[in-house]
């Protein structure tokens, strides 16, 4: 590498700084740019980025942390280069511990309403596979930039799982109506060409540091606006949204619950975490 590329980036490195969450934990790293003013939240919980309660209770507490520090965007990505996120810890949801469950169940809840309405601007550099969960991050932001060679979407139905009301809006936010039906029903996981295709991702990048230019490009176009004017532009846009998990957190709580807990709910899960770890040591 030229002696020049190497200075520059390490300047690029310089410019940015690190910010806590408060919490110590490394599940997700923030670092904001001091020259654009841009925090890159990083998702990183190895292998997979799985979400289980303490991720999503960091990744909660690190987009909050990122609207009270001033920073002018947020873009999510993840320290894995081929996984940006695997979805639900299913460990969470298998034979659970309730009261684990139900603090597990609300930080979900609580997390997915901090991304889809966080008052900056948004976007995910998404670095490899996005599965279920991992993108419904990826549509609660508000820009999408993915590499080439992995796949995104929700594949529940596939494995027997009904999605909860904010899983179907998250995707219906970014998609017409009929696509988001069919995928759904279908279980489908779209390659890239797909995501592109039906506008679930807005970009292509050719690697993570284009994305991340990408994204940052995109949360550029809002320079001459007026934050609170476009934060609260954004609320009422995205209000009819959230307004069941808004309005009535605990029932929506109580329904996934209840599902989550039923013999055939369990059975389904059981079945696809063993072939899930027998591919893993295949
Ligand atoms: C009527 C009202 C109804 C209301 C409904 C309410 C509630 C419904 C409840 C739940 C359903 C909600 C919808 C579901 C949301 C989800 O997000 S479920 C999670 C779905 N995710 C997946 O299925 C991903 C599975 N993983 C993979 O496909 C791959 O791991 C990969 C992401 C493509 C990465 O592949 P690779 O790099 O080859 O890594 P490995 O497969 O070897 O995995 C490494 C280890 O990680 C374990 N693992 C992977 N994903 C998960 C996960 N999601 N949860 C837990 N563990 C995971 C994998 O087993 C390996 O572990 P070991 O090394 O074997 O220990």
């Amino acid at each position: 590498m030229l002696r020049s590329q190497t200075k520059l980036m390490d300047l690029g490195r310089r410019l940015c700084r690190s910010i806590g969450n408060n919490n110590g934990s490394n599940l997700t790293m923030v670092e904001v740019d001091d020259k654009t003013g841009i925090a890159t939240l990083t998702l990183n919980k190895p292998p997979v980025n799985s979400c289980n309660l303490e991720l999503l209770l960091d990744l909660n507490e690190s987009i909050k942390q990122i609207e009270r520090n001033g920073s002018r965007g947020l873009i999510l990505t993840s320290s894995n280069d081929k996984v940006f996120s695997s979805g639900l810890d299913l460990n969470e949801l298998h034979q659970p511990n309730q009261d684990r469950l139900i603090a597990f169940w609300r930080a979900l809840q609580d997390m997915w309403l901090s991304l889809f309405l966080s008052r900056v601007p948004t976007a995910a550099a998404i670095n490899g596979h996005a599965i279920a969960v991992g993108c419904v991050l990826a549509t609660a932001c508000e820009y999408r930039v993915m590499l080439p060679g992995f796949s995104i979407g929700i594949h529940a139905t596939k494995f027997g799982y009904v999605v909860p009301p904010f899983i179907l809006i998250s995707y219906l936010s970014v998609l017409p109506r009929y696509i988001a039906e069919r995928a759904l029903l279908q279980g489908k996981l779209f390659s890239i060409d797909e995501a592109l295709h039906v506008n679930l991702i807005d970009e292509v990048a050719d690697g993570k540091s284009d994305a991340i230019i990408k994204c940052a490009k995109f949360i550029g176009s809002f320079a001459k606006t007026q934050p609170d004017a476009r934060a609260l532009t954004k609320r009422q846009t995205r209000a009819q949204d959230v307004q069941l998990l808004i309005k009535d957190p605990e029932g929506q709580l109580r329904e996934s619950l209840e599902y989550i807990n039923t013999p055939f709910f369990q059975q389904g899960l059981e079945v696809y975490l063993a072939k899930l770890k027998s591919k893993s040591k295949e």
